[in-house]
């Protein structure tokens, strides 16, 4: 049963109101387009209408749920403006259009179905945000003058922070417009969201925000020497909140664009470009595209590796990342990513092992120097293969200790050890998903207590949920598993 679906009926039924649909809003497009006064859609429809279609909509699958629920967005002024400025730049779409999804937000929705290896969408370097645009720009000779030299980043950021303050004057404005007045990476949400992550994720989100924080720290007396261009007090262009988000900008959109080293700016590589209109391009895990510059037609393509029909949202793959990474980098999390996992944190991984075992400090030793106390997950499929070698090492019998390296290797050592390994694997699981639910329950309360944080909570909250999902499908394979060697 398809449960959004209903919940939307119910909404829809008792508000008496229905959605605008992919289709009606493609066709108000289509009408708009031939001139026509889109009269159609500004009707009423009959209850037998609404009710015929909401029994249509039981039988529509789940993935056909968010396309058939988009909204198509591009006679919005800011997208009208951003076609217009494309258009100079001798880009125009024939493909895409931009849309709300219910699921995944703002992104691009086809206009025609399109085949395994057809071109998605081709941008020309000429609309393309490289260090190359800021070396150009009025900032130029201050970057060139400043040593040392400043890094592509921070070029990239700085122009970003610039030409936003510039508003109706910058040649950039249309593009500026559309991108989000503000970012939900780690380094956006409130330390008592942060809280709830899980381990690692935490501590990486507390690196970011630091890493952040050094970043403008660092940066202050380049944002001193560009005053000359600036009527308003330096501090107040160059902000800690306009840097967050330029840098928020470029680390959530920019695409991998090698640019040839300059000496005005650090050794770091050069690979960041941001490619407005392209970048409305949203993630899923399942797509695969080929994304890169071509030297030939001199755009910046993409072409996809499977075919979308139409008035689907057209997605690409920001690569095969864990819900961690996309949240760490992206601010968002993958529903029913099949990269995503749990890690076992070093405490979790000891919590169940007994600690009369001498070896135990060896053992451990023997696993960090063999890189086997990172990444120790849970996925879909059960506990990772690395997981469960580093606890068969752990529950090696005294007496087996020597056989260590064959344990790292794969090799079975007894069926004592493989029992024992899976029984820990298990406690391990469920005690997660212990953690798991209390802090759902947590977040549920906060939620109610904390309106403002509504959205902070909601994107944990998910990427909570997801957890749960797999340390229940990770307990069923190794309930499984204990019945197969028993
Ligand atoms: C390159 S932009 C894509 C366009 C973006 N949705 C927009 O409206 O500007 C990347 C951002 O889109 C969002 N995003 C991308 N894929 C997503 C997905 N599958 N689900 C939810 N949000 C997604 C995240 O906020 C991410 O930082």
């Amino acid at each position: 049963m398809n449960l959004p679906l209903l919940r939307i009926l119910s909404e829809i039924l008792i508000s008496g109101s229905y959605l605008e649909t992919t289709s009606v809003a493609c066709r108000r497009e289509e009408e708009e387009q031939a001139g026509s006064e889109g009269e159609s859609s500004s009707e009423v429809p009959s209850q037998e209408e609404v009710i015929f279609f909401l029994c249509f909509l039981l039988l529509v699958d789940e993935d056909d749920f968010s396309s058939f629920f988009a909204a198509n967005e591009s006679h919005k002024p800011e997208f009208i403006e951003l076609k217009k400025w494309l258009k100079d730049r001798n880009f125009e779409d024939t493909n895409l259009t931009p849309a709300q999804f219910p699921g995944t937000g703002r992104g691009l929705m086809t206009k025609k179905s399109l085949q395994e290896g057809q071109m998605i969408i081709s941008l020309p370097e000429s609309c393309l945000l490289t260090t190359d645009t800021v070396i150009r720009s009025s900032l130029g000779v201050y970057i060139a003058k400043w040593k040392p030299p400043p890094s592509p980043l921070l070029a990239l950021c700085t122009f970003l922070v610039s030409e936003k303050h510039a508003g109706a004057r910058s040649v950039w404005k249309p593009y500026l417009d559309i991108l989000p007045k503000s970012y939900t990476c780690p380094v956006y949400l409130e330390p008592e969201v942060v809280n709830l992550l899980p381990e690692p994720l935490k501590a990486k989100a507390r690196e970011q925000r630091a890493s952040v924080q050094e970043f403008f720290a660092s940066s202050r007396d380049f944002f001193s020497s560009l005053h000359p261009l600036f009527e308003e007090a330096i501090d107040r262009v160059f902000s800690y909140s306009a840097l967050l988000w330029a840098w928020c900008t470029v680390n959530t959109r920019a695409v991998y664009l090698r640019t040839r080293r300059r000496d005005c700016l650090s050794p770091e590589p050069d690979t960041c470009a941001l490619a407005p209109y392209l970048d409305l391009l949203n993630h899923s895990p399942h797509v695969q595209v080929k994304a890169a510059f071509n030297e030939e037609t001199g755009c910046y393509e993409i072409r996809t590796a499977s075919s979308c029909r139409k008035h689907e949202e057209v997605f690409i793959c920001y690569g095969p990342h864990d819900n961690h990474r996309l949240l760490l980098e992206y601010g968002f999390v993958s529903l029913r990513n099949p990269h995503a996992c749990v890690y076992v944190s070093r405490e979790i991984l000891v919590r169940y092992l007994p600690s009369t075992d001498k070896q135990m400090n060896r053992k451990i030793a023997i696993l960090k120097d063999h890189g086997f106390m990172e990444n120790l997950t849970f996925g879909w499929d059960g506990p990772s293969w690395r997981l469960l070698t580093a606890l068969k090492l752990l529950c090696l019998e005294a007496e087996k200790f020597t056989c260590w390296t064959k344990v790292l290797l794969g090799e079975v050592i007894s069926d004592t050890n493989e029992k024992t390994s899976l029984n820990i694997a298990r406690k391990m699981c469920y005690y997660l998903i212990e953690e798991t639910t209390a802090v759902l329950q947590k977040v549920s309360h906060m939620k109610d207590e904390k309106v403002s944080l509504i959205n902070q909570l909601t994107l944990v909250e998910t990427l909570r949920m997801e957890e749960l999902k797999i340390l229940k499908a990770s307990a069923e394979t190794l309930s499984s598993l204990q019945t197969t060697l028993t």
